[in-house]
């Protein structure tokens, strides 16, 4: 399709979102925005051509028939919710010339979100994670046939790491591949119950071949888990001798992907089948150790960046559809009109719901933009690991993917909550979307690594950053040279409409380096009378408290600094109340570690406190504006109550009007 992006056009695709019909408290919102929203969302989207591809790719999927739902999905059983989804998938997939394959963050999970909407399904494993560990861990000389075998269908995939026993604790994983010189094969095997690979995304009923993590043992030798390329089905789809294989059953979410169990017999695959870029087995049994431990960390990196941004675009979805609602709901309990005789209020005009709302959507922000140049960044450390050039960005990348990934989807998670409850009882239907938003995205604090244990990554990292700079000889990389810089006593904040973006990134870095240092003495002084992973367990509490804050301090820096690369006045000015909204919410919600030792006054946390009440005032008239510049269609956001128009009754009456118990 030919892309204009004439101001008239620009004009049109602003006037689109109002058109006749609208609910006129929507319409209403719209037009009284401060800022054109062209502009807001080309900020949002980094620029036009994104947003262009948005709409070229929306149009796509609507005139396609394939992508129809001749029954709402809601009303249909696991089987039909399976059939459907692998239905839709095999139409996607048909059909990916309508988008930039290599576009992991934008093009890619926008067309998935069209076409099949916010669920796992039976190719999600085969394309989140089987493709991309061949292709980290496959030879280069043997990459192309399984590669081009995967990317054409012809074999369909999954990963399978997690046993019924263990999951965080790679190290003690219990499957075995042992390897048998004499045939030159590896014996992979399921010694007990609970080594039984369970979770695996697409094994119950789709995939016919795993990456699967198994302890390698050669020469009589254990040498710790390995990957291999495991055949689990035959041509005709029945499991091979050796292997049992099934579904575990419905979860919280997720339901329409065949999550799975896999069990096996002695079941041989030849030598191979292993992944052997890095680490080898020889014909003979020789071992040969990878070159450096942290090799194949970057598609895990990569992974979890793509996870992040996947999540934040939920919390802002989530955040559209309540303020949306938020306009068109109106409501008057007890205390009666805000102005007598006015009638009801719009539930956006109470205060209270303005705190339930815009710190959500201002938390949606950050992080979805932030990805994408940490997308570039990730690549470059790909590529430089691939070539075995440079491992020193690495420990930075992978600390900083763990730490987001924990914060990110626990914020999401609880964001999506809090947003549903603003909505009163409609949040509660699946009409709004919410309940399947939180079931989708509450899965991601634990797959991917548990969040606890990812902080507990990080905290690793900050560990030995403290010391060397406790040592006077930090190598520090751009993210954590903060932690070197002299201690600060008092706190700069002041008044939200005059303290600056350096006050505040100046008390978020102070108080994070006291929290991360205090956390060091306390955990050194541990270890002086206990063992160090005793030590290590005692301080775990404080740890995990000392990574968070190093994230959002992170998050908060990125945030203000992206807002200063907004180029149309009006939109800066908006989102720079938006990011200083955020900040002040962390440190209302923080407000232990910043007062502590005195560091911010109580003065200034009455500031931080009436800041956030008049910020929420003042950002109230730009809500449904905001909530807009995200730019998401009806298809995608796939709720009765976030709807564009705002006609939000009517269409509950005509979505519950499909329930089958209505059919007879
Ligand atoms: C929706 C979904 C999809 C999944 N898909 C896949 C898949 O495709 N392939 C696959 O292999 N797996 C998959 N998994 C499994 C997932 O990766 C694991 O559940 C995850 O790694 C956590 O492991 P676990 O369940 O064994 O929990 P555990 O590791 O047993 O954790 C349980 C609790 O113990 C705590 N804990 C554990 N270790 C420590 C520690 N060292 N210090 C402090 N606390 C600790 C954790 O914080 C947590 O609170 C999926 C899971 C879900 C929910």
């Amino acid at each position: 399709m030919e892309r204009d992006s004439s101001p008239s056009d620009q004009f049109h695709r602003y006037k689109n979102l109002i058109q006749n019909g609208d609910n006129p408290d929507i319409t209403k919102e719209r037009q009284g925005a401060s800022f054109n929203l062209y502009n807001m969302q080309c900020f949002v989207y980094e620029n036009d051509h994104k947003l262009q591809r948005r709409q070229e790719i929306l149009e796509f999927v609507e005139s396609h028939r394939e992508f129809d739902d001749p029954v709402h999905p809601h009303f249909l059983n696991r089987d039909e919710q399976i059939d459907r989804a692998t239905r839709k998938c095999l139409a996607m997939v048909d059909n990916l010339d309508a988008i930039d394959v290599t576009d992991y963050f934008d093009e890619a999970p926008l067309y998935q979100l069209l076409t099949i909407g916010r669920e796992l399904h039976c190719l999600s494993l085969h394309y989140g994670m089987f493709l991309p560990t061949i292709q980290v861990h496959t030879e280069k000389s043997l990459i192309l046939g399984p590669f081009q075998m995967a990317a054409s269908k012809a074999i369909l995939g999954t990963f399978a790491q997690t046993e019924l026993g263990h999951g965080s604790n790679l190290s003690k994983l219990e499957t075995t591949a042992t390897y048998d010189a004499t045939t030159k094969e590896f014996v992979i095997h399921t010694p007990t119950m609970s080594a039984g690979k369970w979770w695996p995304g697409g094994l119950g009923k789709s995939a016919n071949y795993a990456a699967v993590m198994a302890q390698l043992y050669t020469s009589g030798e254990s040498k710790g888990p390995h990957l291999f390329m495991v055949q689990l089905r035959d041509n005709a789809h029945a499991p091979l001798p050796g292997v049992t294989v099934g579904d575990i059953g419905p979860k919280l979410g997720n339901n329409a992907n065949d999550n799975g169990f896999l069990i096996f017999d002695h079941y041989r695959i030849p030598r191979r089948n292993m992944f052997m870029k890095y680490s080898k087995v020889e014909a003979d049994g020789t071992y040969i150790p990878p070159p450096h431990a942290k090799l194949g960390f970057g598609a895990m990196v990569l992974v979890r960046l793509l996870m992040i941004r996947d999540q934040t675009c939920q919390l802002g979805a989530a955040a559209v559809i309540a303020i949306r609602y938020s306009a068109v709901r109106h409501s008057a309990v007890r205390q009666g009109e805000i102005n007598e005789g006015e009638g009801e209020v719009q539930i956006l005009d109470y205060r209270t719901q303005q705190y339930r709302l815009l710190p959500q959507l201002a938390r949606s922000f950050p992080s979805s933009q932030r990805m994408r140049s940490r997308n570039s960044t990730s690549k470059y450390v790909t590529k430089q690991i691939n070539n075995n050039a440079n491992m020193e960005l690495l420990p930075e990348l992978h600390a900083l993917s763990s730490g987001l990934k924990a914060v990110i989807t626990w914020e999401v998670a609880q964001g999506i909550e809090q947003l549903r409850l603003s909505c009163g009882g409609h949040g509660y239907s699946r009409a709004s979307a919410f309940p399947d938003m939180y079931a989708y995205a509450v899965g991601g604090c634990t797959y991917e690594g548990e969040n606890i244990v990812m902080l507990l990554q990080v905290a690793r990292f900050l560990m030995m950053i403290a010391k060397e700079v406790r040592s006077g000889n930090p190598k520090l990389a751009e993210i954590a040279e903060y932690i070197a810089k002299p201690d600060a006593v008092t706190a700069r904040i002041s008044s939200w409409k005059t303290c600056s973006d350096e006050d505040i990134i100046h008390d978020f870095e102070a108080v994070t380096r006291k929290l991360i240092f205090a956390t060091f003495d306390r955990l050194t002084t541990l270890e002086r009378t206990m063992k160090k992973k005793e030590a290590w367990n005692a301080c775990s509490i404080d740890l995990c408290k000392a990574a968070r804050m190093h994230v959002k301090t992170y998050l908060v820096k990125n945030f203000l600094a992206r807002v200063r690369t907004c180029e149309d006045p009006a939109s800066r000015t908006v989102m720079h109340t938006l990011a200083k909204l955020y900040a002040f919410d962390l440190i209302s919600g923080g407000g232990g570690h910043f007062m502590k030792g005195g560091f911010l006054s109580e003065k200034q946390f009455n500031e931080v406190q009436l800041g956030i009440y008049e910020m929420l005032a003042a950002i109230r008239p730009d809500s449904v504006a905001l909530a807009d510049s995200w730019a998401i269609s009806d298809l995608e956001l796939r709720s009765v109550l976030g709807r564009r128009d705002g006609n939000v009754y009517p269409a509950l009456l005509e979505w519950a009007q499909q329930s089958p118990l209505n059919q007879n």
